[in-house]
């Protein structure tokens, strides 16, 4: 499984049951160097297993897992990682600074405290303690404690929860940086312009099974309509009926149009009323993607 030289962990026919419920249904998923990997799947889908595997924290009831190549319980191993996940236990009593030293000696070439300090921005934290913080500020302090002992790959379980606007513009920033440096991250997340932000490849999984995975732009690319929007009076019936037009409905003071022959039926729109007015055109975003494919998932795992 590490033989190719960028792979630092994978799953390979992963299979995971809990009684009845296979949580996974046989993954194959290979994480590489420098590369950010959103891992998006609706509740349920796998991914705090397929997460809870890498890091040694459940066994694979069949198929294989690997971290740098070993088991993923090897202490050597778990040393090259850094993990935020959703809910963090941390003793009561120390100041931000205390756990960040304390979490520091567990790695063996740690960032200078200034370092991970500034890329978590936690600065102004470093003397409070832990559990007196908001929530979005602890989550704050969770990443720089992720990120202290220079990973080489990262796991970030919804790590902007919580963040107000520019806590999470300035998180993005520091992902981006390590990623760059040649960090791997594994993403989950349930805002998708998260993953559209960041993500160089975009898993999808649905009942324990990969529905997709490639980049954000293909992932786009599989709902080909796009979406119209402009102030007329054309009658929106009249419009519906037209070749290639998916749906055209009033919505407030604009005529919407789904099609997928964008240009053909902006072009007739403007022949019909040269009046027409705050044209807009939107390609289909990752999260109209998503929720086609899962739910076509689930269409078919219905009719099967
Ligand atoms: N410890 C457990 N015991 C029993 N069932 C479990 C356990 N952990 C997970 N499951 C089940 O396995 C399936 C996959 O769960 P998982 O937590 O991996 O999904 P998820 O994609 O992370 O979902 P979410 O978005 O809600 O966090 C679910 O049906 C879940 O109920």
């Amino acid at each position: 499984m590490n033989k190719h030289a960028t792979v630092v962990a994978g799953l390979a026919g992963a299979v995971k049951r809990y009684g009845a419920v296979t949580a996974l249904d046989g993954l194959d998923l290979m994480l590489h160097r420098g590369e950010l990997v959103a891992l998006l799947g609706p509740n349920g889908a796998g991914k705090s297993t397929t997460i809870a595997l890498l890091l040694g924290l459940v066994r694979a009831d069949a198929g294989r897992v690997e971290l740098f190549g070993v088991d993923p319980q090897d202490l050597a191993a778990r040393r090259r990682i850094g993990v935020m996940l959703q809910a963090a236990f941390l003793p009561s009593t120390l100041t931000v600074a205390e756990l960040l030293r304390l979490t520091m000696s567990y790695y063996p070439a740690p960032r200078a405290l200034e370092e991970t300090v500034s890329m978590a921005g936690v600065g102004d934290l470093l003397g409070r303690r832990y559990t007196k913080l908001s929530s979005g500020q602890q989550r704050r302090v969770q990443f720089a404690m992720a990120v202290c002992g220079r990973p080489e790959l990262l796991f970030l379980d919804e790590p902007t929860v919580g963040m107000d606007v520019d806590a999470r513009q300035k998180l993005w920033t520091s992902i981006r940086q390590l990623v760059a440096e040649g960090c791997a991250v594994v993403l989950t997340t349930h805002y998708l312009e998260e993953a559209e932000a960041l993500a160089q490849r975009v898993v999808v999984l649905a009942k324990g099974r990969m529905l997709s995975d490639g980049s954000v732009d293909a992932l786009r690319s599989r709902v080909s309509q796009a979406r119209i929007r402009c102030v007329t009076d054309l009658d929106a019936d009249a419009v519906a009926g037209w070749p290639q037009v998916a749906m055209a409905e009033r919505d407030r003071g604009y005529l919407l149009v789904r099609t997928d022959a964008a240009e053909q039926v902006v072009r007739r729109l403007l022949d019909a009323d040269p009046a027409l007015a705050e044209l807009e055109v939107l390609r289909a975003g990752l999260a109209e993607a998503f929720s086609e494919i899962t739910r076509d998932s689930t269409t078919e795992q219905e009719a099967a």
